[in-house]
């Protein structure tokens, strides 16, 4: 409720709009529209949908297993960890400090911003306070100068009220504004400061990989979000609240004594326990919504993404169906929580319309016993008036702080969600800065020229042995090309070597890199390339962080168009689409290049980048035999040693070294050639 709407009152006027306003208002608490229960309502979007996201990498079979530990996993975090208590209030504290001590250095907000915007929301929001109590008791002058038939009182109480009313309306808005700018800065500083510690080499792969923490794209780009808008609605409603029950405790107090403030009391206590009685099931089925939501937009986000492809098999009667699954399964559990409302919605209802009558029947004590009998009647309608409006206040102050219950449990909701990610974030750190010197089977070798593999074993991240006993060194010049039928461990045998999966054994020496030299010693070409969003200068100079001045660089550009000339993409240098300059979404890249032109991008970044070893994972499977001939001329005579995994035969004639796995005993044997 706006509390510039508050209650006006007078027994006329509150009939007519003071209580439709009041009912209206205590119903954007209580009604089922806006909200489900006195104690507010669930919201939609928590707790947290299924990301539509799939990770990416090695994890290419979709898995049950996972799944269903996420769910399970979400379950218990629904039912168990999302409480209000001292643990997750620690957790709490613990972002505000973040925000505090990140908008100092911050890059994307400034210090002064945040204090500015910090003081004005204080100010701005004890201003409204004020206001709100001048327009409250506006309605009992108005019958006191009505009833005494003052028409220049009259012509002065209206100009007031003009002005009391408007200053209202403004300052609810700027208490707003100023709280949707800080909500903003708050956000963007948790977000920056989480992405820094996401987008790290060493933990955004294994993160996603072993899906140690679930929806991590979520919880960035949505939870901090409502984190953020939680706390600033919970700062907009509650800031002042202590202190304003106190004050018009005692101003109902002083008016009806002291049975007006113990009956909405009661109330108060009454329609919590109700509530809090008739909240679970529901909490569960919004829960279980959310999830079928997910669901639901997870199976139409695949169809979008597979479009071509259900074409192809004209599967779209099948798509149909799943879709309409899904769908039917979401109908259901919203159907199951529409009748689950129902209780709750009688309740709450008629607790708003209760608390109208209320008011009336605190003032009716007084005026019953005798209190007011020496007053004339304009006095007594003023009276009436302030007093409504002094109860009603009261009563929406209860009613309010009782529907903000429900954003802190959503706020610590949020709490827990980003602070189970930092943790993890935290402890990948932890892990990935001890495990390059101690641990893991790579090591950096002074020896820049070669790659030297000893005794390894490769495992899955699920403990699988897959190869054992793989030894091999290639050097600078040399080139070798790994064999083997499909599944028998050669890509994960280069995701080993790339120091991706962390559960091996043996030992893999590589180029140590040269002081803060950003050039990659080794690149990765996978089947399917990367694209990425951007210009085709930054498309080639992949993975250079954006720099406006190497798009302008003329000695970078000349270089990336001969590359794309000899990499046969002459023509995307000539396409005004693509060589404008301008910036192209990556989904773009993909629709403008076919995956022949997409591997050629991948190969036109080695010959940038010139680095000592390229790993290449039939990096050349879409590229036509002749073209391929000319590609792995160019990358060989560039100084770039090989090292390929292909079934094509055409690919040996490239390499001097050939690695042979043999699935059955798990092991590869090397010949030189
Ligand atoms: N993330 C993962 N978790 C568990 N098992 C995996 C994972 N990735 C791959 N595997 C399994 O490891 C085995 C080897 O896979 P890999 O991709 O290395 O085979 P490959 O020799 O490259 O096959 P292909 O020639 O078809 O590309 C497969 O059985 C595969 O299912």
């Amino acid at each position: 409720m706006d509390r510039a709407d508050s209650p006006s009152a007078g027994p006329s006027n509150s009939s007519q709009h003071g209580n439709s306003r009041t009912l209206e208002e205590d119903n954007s608490i209580t009604t089922p529209a806006t909200t489900t229960s006195l104690l507010g309502k669930p919201r939609p979007g928590y707790p947290p949908s299924t990301s539509t996201q799939q990770p990416q990498g090695s994890s290419r079979r979709p898995s049950n297993e996972s799944n269903s530990t996420e769910i399970s996993l979400k379950s218990k975090i629904a039912h168990k960890d999302y409480d209000v208590n001292i643990k997750t209030l620690k957790a709490l504290l613990n972002i505000l400090k973040t925000v505090w001590s990140e908008s100092r250095t911050c890059s994307i907000v400034s210090t002064t911003n945040v204090a500015t915007l910090g003081s004005g929301f204080v100010l701005l929001r004890i201003v409204h306070e004020l206001f709100v109590y001048l327009s409250g008791i506006i309605p009992s002058q108005y019958y006191l100068v009505l009833g005494n038939r003052d028409q220049s009182g009259f012509n002065y109480l209206l100009i007031k009220s003009l002005l009391v009313v408007l200053s209202t309306g403004i300052s609810k808005a700027l208490v707003e504004y100023v709280g949707g700018l800080l909500r903003i800065q708050i956000r963007s500083i948790l977000t920056a400061n989480t992405d820094g510690r996401y987008m790290k080499s060493g933990i955004l792969y294994p993160l996603n990989l072993a899906k140690s923490i679930d929806n991590p794209d979520q919880r960035i780009s949505q939870d901090i979000d409502r984190l953020s808008e939680s706390l600033m609605k919970l700062c907009i409603e509650l800031f002042l609240s202590p202190f304003l029950i106190i004050y018009y405790t005692v101003k109902c107090w002083s008016v009806s004594g002291v049975l007006g403030p113990a009956l909405i009391y009661l109330y108060f206590i009454s329609g919590a326990i109700g509530s809090k009685l008739l909240m679970p099931p529901i909490v569960r089925l919004v829960w279980k919504q959310e999830k079928e939501e997910g669901n639901f937009r997870y199976k139409q986000t695949r169809v979008i993404n597979f479009s071509e492809s259900i074409a192809f098999y004209g599967g779209e009667k099948r798509e149909e169906a799943e879709v309409n699954s899904s769908l039917s399964t979401l109908i259901g559990v919203q159907r199951r929580l529409a009748a689950k409302k129902l209780r709750l919605n009688t309740l709450s209802q008629t607790m708003s319309y209760l608390g109208s009558i209320l008011s009336y029947a605190i003032i009716a004590i007084p005026i019953f016993f005798g209190a007011y009998k020496d007053k004339p009647s304009s006095d007594l309608s003023s009276i009436i008036s302030m007093n409504t409006f002094v109860s009603m206040y009261l009563i929406y102050l209860f009613t309010s702080m009782l529907s903000q219950a429900q954003e802190l449990t959503n706020l610590v909701g949020y709490t827990v969600r980003l602070e189970q990610l930092w943790k993890e974030l935290d402890r990948l750190n932890e892990k990935h800065t001890q495990g390059s010197s101690l641990e893991s089977v790579i090591s950096y070798s002074a020896n820049r020229d070669q790659i030297k593999v000893t005794d390894l074993s490769v495992f899955t991240p699920q403990g699988k042995r897959l190869l054992s006993g793989i030894s091999f060194t290639v050097n600078v010049g040399d080139n070798m090309i790994i064999t083997g039928p499909n599944g028998c461990g050669k890509t994960s045998l280069l995701r080993t070597m790339c120091g991706l999966w962390a559960s091996s054994t043996g030992h893999i020496a590589i180029p140590a890199p040269i002081g803060s030299d950003s050039k990659p010693t080794i690149m990765f070409l996978s089947q399917m390339p990367y694209m990425i969003s951007g210009t085709l200068i930054e498309q080639v100079t992949y993975p250079v962080v954006h720099d406006k001045s190497l798009s302008l660089s003329h000695n970078i550009m000349a270089q990336v168009t001969e590359i794309l000339h000899l990499t046969g993409l002459g023509k995307l240098a000539q396409d005004p689409l693509i060589s404008g300059g301008s910036s192209i979404d990556a989904s773009m890249w993909e629709k403008l290049l076919s995956p022949g032109e997409m591997q050629r991008i991948a190969i036109a970044r080695v010959l940038f980048w010139k680095p000592r070893f390229a790993i290449m994972d039939e990096a050349t499977s879409s590229v036509d035999i002749p073209a391929e001939r000319d590609l792995y001329s160019l990358l060989i005579n560039s100084g770039v040693s090989l090292i390929s995994v292909g079934h094509r035969d055409s690919l040996l004639a490239y390499h001097n070294l050939h690695l042979r796995i043999d699935p059955s005993l798990g092991s590869a044997s090397l010949d030189y050639s």
